[in-house]
């Protein structure tokens, strides 16, 4: 017999993950698998859960959750000789993971993807000894966008890291940044350094278009020392999605990265602060499975 497990967290977005439960059970079940829904109570929760579900050898697994529920099932399934596939369906504020892939947005919609016996392979990064499926920021913007509050992510969405963003590239400094990427060196003044896997940052679908989920690489921008006038036209940048065009940002591909300072910078993994530097990571090319729509293929 087939195995699902369900991996639900009930405070997720509005509080209404636990409402979607029994339709995900019934698609599951009608695809004969035996479904076993756990529900998270506290960080990490969903780690184990996945984990448990990699070493029973489950089939697959959902996450019922925002992108923190997300990360963390990927986070416990990255190591695993036995990966379950991987159903997503989004309840958070953002849902970036769920947006790269062209997943609705809407849960509903979403469940109904379950349905589906289409997969794709996608690649997710090593970040010293975790691992993401979005995007690193390092800088002075990636500590603030960390301290973004729920409220302010309920209340204006992605608008409140662009808000933020903004608020603290005007009132920081550039530091120097040494960034060794596959065999190449880059050494400089940064305001802020990304490497993104995928399209999709803080809900803004255009910040690194050309990311694919499974083209084995990060995309890599650096923001350099900017005067404060160049700020906004940065900013229209992401937003037209020409970010690696600007004459104040530095573009390159890796597969494998090592991020340096002498001063002390923060970072920002997946919309959650992480290591200070120095950082290293790496791309697992096409090492997970989602399940996918036609839409999405
Ligand atoms: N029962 C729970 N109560 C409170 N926090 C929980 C619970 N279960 C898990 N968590 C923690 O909540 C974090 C945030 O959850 P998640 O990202 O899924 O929802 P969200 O914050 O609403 O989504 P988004 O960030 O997209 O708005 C998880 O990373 C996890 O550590």
């Amino acid at each position: 017999m087939k195995q699902a497990m369900i991996i639900v967290n009930p405070s997720s977005g509005k509080e209404e993950a636990v409402d979607h439960v029994e339709k995900i059970e019934k698609i599951l079940e009608g695809k004969e698998y035996t479904v076993k829904t756990v529900q998270t109570e506290k960080e990490l929760d969903a780690t184990k859960f996945c984990q448990d579900a990699c070493s029973q050898e489950f089939d697959v697994v959902v996450s019922l959750g925002g992108d923190g529920t997300l990360n963390e099932t990927i986070n416990g399934m990255v190591d695993q000789a036995h990966r379950p596939k991987l159903g997503i369906v989004p309840m958070g504020t953002v849902n970036d993971f769920a947006r790269a892939l062209n997943i609705p947005l809407e849960p509903e919609a979403a469940i109904e993807t379950l349905e589906s016996d289409l997969k794709k392979k996608v690649d997710i990064g090593s970040f010293n000894d975790r691992y993401f499926v979005n995007i690193v920021a390092i800088g002075a913007i990636a500590e603030a966008t960390s301290e973004v509050s729920p409220e302010q992510k309920t209340r204006f969405g992605p608008l409140a890291y662009l808000m933020e963003g903004v608020k603290t590239l005007a009132s920081s400094n550039a530091y120097p940044l040494r960034i060794e990427y596959d065999d190449k060196v880059w050494e400089g003044d940064s305001f802020l350094f990304l490497a993104a896997l995928t399209k999709s940052t803080a809900g803004f679908e255009k910040l690194s278009p050309d990311a694919k989920v499974n083209d084995g690489v990060l995309h890599c921008y650096v923001i350099k020392n900017v005067n404060m006038l160049r700020v906004a036209s940065i900013v229209t940048a992401v937003l037209r999605g020409n970010l690696k065009e600007d004459k104040d940002v530095e573009y390159f591909q890796a597969k494998k990265l090592r991020v340096s300072s002498s001063e002390k910078l923060h970072t920002n993994v997946d919309g959650e602060e992480g290591d200070p530097l120095p950082v290293a990571m790496e791309v697992k090319p096409q090492h997970i499975e989602v399940i996918i729509n036609e839409e999405a293929r």
